[in-house]
């Protein structure tokens, strides 16, 4: 794996995972829209709010307070404080959905995901064409529970998508934003 990339399974106990499902259900998720397409998952963010279009960063929606104890979880273990995450964003994959390849925006900095309700073959590859080679590709399987960390060249020098789920997963992804 890239220098960066972390990965802890059994981040989350069984219960955890069990209360984060019942309020990721409850939540107002929207296709995910770019130019014109829409993609097989939904979303919804929370603290700010990444415009693809516009590539602006503005004020979002207040976080729920069931995202609050694992934003503290996770902030916790990094070593983090819990303001740190300027943004939650909440991911729902149907059966057979994906994130195609890319990087995350700009002002984003470290990046925290969790895997929820089913397990997932995760990649990276070299963001520079010419190092895109078959056997650069990177994989694992980030398993439910699971939290991966993505910082350092992880976040800025490779590109990272999933592969199509065979059943329904979350993902909750927390990142920080660079020092102004
Ligand atoms: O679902 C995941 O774990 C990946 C989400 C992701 O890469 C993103 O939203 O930028
Ligand atoms: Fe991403």
């Amino acid at each position: 794996m890239p220098q960066g990339f972390r990965y802890l399974p059994d981040f989350l106990s069984v219960e955890e995972e069990a209360d984060l499902l019942r309020g990721v259900e409850g939540l107002d998720l929207h296709p995910f829209l770019f130019q014109g397409y829409t993609a097989k998952r939904l979303v919804a963010s929370f603290g700010r709010d990444w415009h693809f279009d516009t590539r602006t960063l503005a004020p979002g929606r207040p976080v729920p307070p069931f995202l609050e104890p694992v934003a503290e979880k996770v902030a916790a273990h990094l070593g983090l404080r819990r303001e740190d995450f300027a943004e939650l964003l909440v991911t729902a994959y149907p059966p057979g959905a994906v994130i195609n390849w890319h990087r995350d925006a700009p002002p984003f900095a470290l990046i925290a995901g969790l895997s929820l309700g089913s397990d997932c073959t995760f990649r990276l590859r070299p963001q520079e064409k010419k190092l895109q080679t078959r056997g650069a590709t990177r994989s694992l399987v980030v398993a439910r529970r699971s939290l991966y960390i993505m910082e350092g060249a992880a976040r800025s020098d490779w590109q990272h998508s999933t592969a199509p789920v065979a059943a329904w997963r979350w993902s909750v992804t927390l990142r920080t934003l660079y020092a102004k």
